[in-house]
């Protein structure tokens, strides 16, 4: 593509250079720059992109979108935001892939993966070519691609929306965080659905209060198109049992749907009964009641089965399939999720990484437990440091024992961040063991008959951050072998 032909979706007059050459890619990392490339510079929070310009025209670059002037011998076009930008030109770049797609996003602080795999298992199940883009990766198709963050930055997201046209997939579904929303990685997308979980406190390292963190999540929704008059339709999916919702129906011009238990809604759960294996309730929808059996526990996953099914009413799935789809739920890697080695106890390892999470997983857990209750949980370093008193007085008071310790500490000493955790507790038994492994150990060594651990705080990931180094690591792994190695020393 022509570089003006590519600079015309920029719509606030930058000045055009004279030069006038073909551009084969876009790229915001100059180390990944190829002969013809534009290199637009973002100002990150590690280093400055206008500092690699240099090295990106040395590697060919053929122009480069930056902020302010650069001494470079290639065209520079100045705009204000080269985020914002970025996102502009790379959704241009590959033919605004996100308008020939049916587009679901989803906010909140906790649900996000789950509801996520929930749409796309009921999208599946209708027949349809899916993508699904989240915490454990980007699907195209039956392609996996792994990802860096929830949401991949605008570049590598309007890559994946490319190759899902390419790909034939006609709905997909993804993760928006708020980190996301605020930096503008999601500029470029056109939701047709937009879904909200729930908030409670995460990320305030980043956003500073919880109206900032607030506010950032309602990007989502008053971003969304106006539905009234658009061919296709937009569709906001609200928590009604959520306070921040009321701010968000002020704040979306598209049309409402709103979803919950408590609060009259579009869509409802009545009745809800759970058992260690699964969860039964009366689904309400515009289209009908029915009574519901689904695999997956829990009160919060009611909610994400119920935002689930709102997301795909207003998609215009038969609720038949949407049934079908649900009877089918093997549930989501790493969201309560069972370890079997033979054991007579229970072992569940959980993403709660957050207060209202890991409250969420133990009150779940204690509806069930015959035994005593152990939970081992850290909390990960250079994020929100505000919820690790609140996490540790959590397992304190909800386990029978809590064993601390470390998440991914990564640049963080792990003995601070468990001091600070342990600040937080003032009753409750608890024992600090900094190395995972030797605290998932201890509490395979403690159980007897009955019991149950949970695991929290890793889910899914396969890896442990501390300091620059990532290892292996899948607490999945270590429970099980520390089960088998404990079941043979027994022998
Ligand atoms: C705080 C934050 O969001 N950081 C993101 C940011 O990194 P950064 O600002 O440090 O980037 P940087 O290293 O300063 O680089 C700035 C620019 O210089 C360029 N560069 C750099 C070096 C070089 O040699 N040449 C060069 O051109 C880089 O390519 C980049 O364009 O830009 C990177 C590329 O897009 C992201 O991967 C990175 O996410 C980091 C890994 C991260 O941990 N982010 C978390 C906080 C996050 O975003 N989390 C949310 C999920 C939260 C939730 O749901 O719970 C998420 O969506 O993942
Ligand atoms: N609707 C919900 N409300 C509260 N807690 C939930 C809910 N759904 C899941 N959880 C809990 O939060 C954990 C994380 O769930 P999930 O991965 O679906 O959330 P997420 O929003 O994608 O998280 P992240 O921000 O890390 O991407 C789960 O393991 C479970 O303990
Ligand atoms: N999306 C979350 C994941 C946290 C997972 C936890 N294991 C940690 O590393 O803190 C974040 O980036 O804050
Ligand atoms: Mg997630």
């Amino acid at each position: 593509m022509k570089l003006h032909t590519l600079l015309s979706c920029l719509h606030d007059f930058p000045q055009l250079p004279e030069a006038n050459p073909d551009i084969a890619a876009i790229e915001m990392d100059s180390r990944k720059i190829q002969e013809g490339s534009l290199f637009v510079c973002i100002a990150g929070f590690t280093v400055d992109g206008h500092d690699y310009a240099a090295q990106a025209a040395a590697n060919g670059a053929a122009a480069i979108v930056a902020e302010r002037p650069l001494e470079v011998d290639v065209p520079v076009i100045i705009v204000k935001d080269s985020s914002r930008a970025l996102a502009v030109l790379a959704d241009f770049f590959y033919g605004q892939p996100t308008q020939q797609l049916h587009l679901i996003g989803i906010t909140g602080t906790n649900g996000k993966t789950t509801t996520s795999h929930l749409i796309d298992d009921i999208l599946r199940e209708h027949g349809v070519t899916t993508g699904l883009i989240g915490t454990i990766g980007i699907k195209v198709a039956e392609t996996v691609l792994e990802a860096k963050n929830t949401t991949p930055d605008a570049l590598a997201l309007q890559q994946a929306f490319y190759l899902m046209r390419e790909k034939q997939v006609t709905h997909a579904v993804m993760e928006v965080s708020s980190h996301a929303l605020h930096l503008g990685r999601v500029h470029g997308c056109d939701y047709d659905v937009a879904v909200f979980t729930n908030l409670t406190q995460d990320h305030l390292d980043y956003h500073g209060t919880m109206e900032a963190y607030k506010q950032a999540k309602g990007l989502l929704f008053s971003q969304l198109g106006n539905s009234y008059h658009h061919s296709r339709p937009k569709y906001a999916v609200l928590n009604s049992d959520d306070a921040a919702t009321k701010d968000y129906i002020a704040g979306t011009q598209a049309t409402v749907f709103t979803y919950g238990i408590d609060n009259e809604s579009h869509v409802m759960a009545r009745d809800i009964e759970m058992t260690s294996g699964g969860t039964m309730f009366t689904l309400i929808t515009p289209q009908g009641h029915v009574r519901v059996q689904m695999k997956l526990v829990g009160k919060f996953n009611v909610y994400n089965v119920l935002a689930a099914i709102a997301a795909c009413l207003v998609s215009g799935i038969p609720l038949e399939t949407i049934l079908r789809a649900i009877g089918k739920l093997q549930g989501v890697p790493g969201r309560f999720e069972l370890v079997d080695a033979g054991q007579d106890f229970t072992v569940i390892v959980d993403y709660s990484h957050t207060p209202d999470s890991l409250e969420n997983a133990l009150g779940t857990i204690r509806q069930f437990a015959k035994g005593h209750v152990y939970c081992v949980v850290g909390c990960g370093g250079d994020r929100d440091r505000s919820k690790r008193p609140l996490m540790a007085a959590i397992a304190a008071r909800s386990a029978d024992t809590a064993i601390f310790t470390s998440d991914n500490p990564r640049s963080e000493d792990p003995h601070i961040i468990l001091d600070e955790m342990t600040a937080g507790v003032s009753s409750g038994s608890y024992e600090v063991i900094s190395d995972r492994k030797a605290a998932i150990e201890r509490a395979v060594a403690l159980a007897e008959k009955d019991d149950i651990i949970l695991i929290a705080g890793k889910g899914h990931e396969t890896y442990q951050i501390i300091g620059a180094q990532v290892y292996d690591f899948d607490d999945r792994l270590v429970a099980k072998e520390a089960i088998l190695r404990s079941s043979t020393a027994g022998e």
